[in-house]
């Protein structure tokens, strides 16, 4: 087969994929004169869209290539707001009108729940933003070699768009990191080589608490912040306290690990506590680095009240928070119900949503720090069956051996919230077989100008 490096073609977009890419499918004729399928991703396109692209090695049966020009523009195109957006992996649709990216959500709920045999008018209308910017209260920003911090290029985790800004953060986030980055390069500092395990810097992470306003800078390096060292970080943390009053918690994390994600061995508190107070629902948590806590405060107490008024809790009912991780939905429905339990794998979590739930002067609430399945099993035993069960599992979903011990345990009513559409419709046609109806599934917009969306579902027992 001849090898045809490059063509300039003009394609018509029918969809967006899961990753929220434009999807296109041409049919081209090779040497012999068969046709073949080509299937083309092109980020930054919206269905219906005439796109002129070049495609590398066409004769492939799937290319990803960039649109060089927009030949009709969908309705909905706008101009991105970010400078960073069309190489940063942090946004896809920034070019997609906001009630857009709505609707496409709700199309995409609709879709999966229809495909396990669910009636698609349960879903409800995407639950938006009203300011569908600086949402994030949590970033984690890269170090490239050079030294220079930023966020992962689209679909390269090797280059870093270096920051000049980043609108989906909170601003004071923003401008202590552009802080610290300013500080390493006056300094000199090596980024991390992924590939030769060389360099200090690894990543920033920055939490902002929106209702308490404390923050936490949190960097992740390959050596102790000591020896010549010193120096430097004395120099940080002295500029950092003195323009950020609001940083009460400043750790060097010392991270010597081949994998690529903000985990550390040892930690180091450079200024303040280990620690931020957040809250959620008039609650008070307090948040470490490696803390699972919800990354869209706004909507994530949207989510809380949905689950309250979707699970109507009673004080002569007992319940489970399956997922529970630090208490984020358990502490405000142990104060509407009579006795809580909460299962979560992750020790640490358990044993922040236990001192939660003690700051907090709740009573009624216990925790353990079980998988789902095996907690699950051995809560049934000792607590009985719950008349509530509300279950938040991660991306990958419940899973049906986990689906199917809930549905055995017989809770009157289940609250579903889920991160992931697809796992989540699969999940709860295990339930079927043990008599529970759909009731209604609310998506709510977690992650703006992202493909991500949440969901809130109301299970309900037959009899
Ligand atoms: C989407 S988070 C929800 C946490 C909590 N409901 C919240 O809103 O903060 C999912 C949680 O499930 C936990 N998890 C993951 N796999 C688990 C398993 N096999 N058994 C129990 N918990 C698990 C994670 O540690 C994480 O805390």
């Amino acid at each position: 087969m001849t090898t045809i490096e490059k063509e300039t073609m003009i394609v018509e977009i029918k969809n967006v994929d899961e990753k929220g890419a434009g999807q296109a499918v041409v049919w081209r004729e090779n040497e012999l004169g068969n046709k073949k399928k080509l299937k083309l991703t092109i980020p930054q396109t919206l269905p219906g869209e005439k796109v002129r692209v070049t495609v590398d090695q066409p004769q492939r049966r799937h290319r990803k290539a960039m649109p060089e020009e927009i030949l009709n523009a969908h309705v909905e195109r706008i101009g991105a707001a970010c400078p960073h957006f069309e190489k940063c992996g942090g946004c896809v649709w920034q070019h997609w009108d906001y009630n857009g990216q709505l609707q496409q959500k709700t199309n995409h709920v609709k879709r999966v729940i229809e495909e396990q045999g669910f009636d698609p008018n349960l879903v409800k209308d995407t639950i938006g933003m009203d300011e569908p910017w600086r949402y994030r209260n949590k970033m984690e920003f890269t170090f490239a070699t050079d030294g220079s911090l930023g966020l992962h290029e689209q679909g390269n985790f090797r280059k870093i768009i270096s920051l000049e800004t980043c609108l989906i953060a909170g601003k004071e986030m923003v401008e202590a990191a552009l802080e610290v980055a300013n500080w390493v390069k006056e300094h000199a500092l090596k980024g991390y080589n992924k590939d030769t395990h060389e360099g200090l810097l690894r990543h920033l992470m920055v939490r902002q608490s929106f209702a308490t306003g404390e923050m936490m800078l949190a960097l992740f390096a390959t050596e102790a912040p000591d020896g010549s060292l010193k120096n430097a970080v004395d120099t940080i943390v002295a500029r950092i306290t003195e323009k950020f009053p609001q940083v009460k918690s400043f750790m060097w994390l010392e991270n010597t690990d081949w994998a690529d994600r903000t985990q550390s061995e040892k930690s180091h508190t450079l200024a303040g506590r280990d620690f931020i107070y957040d809250e959620m629902d008039g609650y008070r948590f307090r948040v470490w680095f490696d803390t699972f806590f919800q990354t869209n405060p706004t909507q994530a107490q949207k989510l809380v009240d949905l689950a309250v008024e979707m699970a109507e809790p009673k004080k002569s009912e007992n319940m489970i928070d399956l997922f529970c991780g630090v208490g984020t939905f358990s502490l405000p429905f142990a104060s509407r119900v009579g006795k809580l339990v909460g299962i979560e794998i992750v020790e640490s979590s358990i044993e922040s949503a236990k001192r939660n739930a003690g700051d907090n002067g709740i009573e009624n609430a216990t925790f353990l720090a079980q998988d789902a399945r095996t907690g699950l099993a051995q809560v049934l035993e000792t607590f009985g069956r719950p008349e509530l069960l509300l279950l938040d599992p991660p991306r990958s979903g419940a899973g049906g051996k986990v689906m199917r011990r809930i549905g055995r345990s017989q809770p009157e009513r289940i609250v579903y919230v889920s991160c992931n559409p697809d796992t989540f419709a699969t999940d709860i046609k295990q339930l079927e077989p043990f008599g529970y109806t759909l009731k209604v599934v609310q998506p709510v917009d977690l992650f703006p100008h992202t493909v991500h969306v949440e969901c809130c579902a109301l299970l309900v027992r037959n009899n």
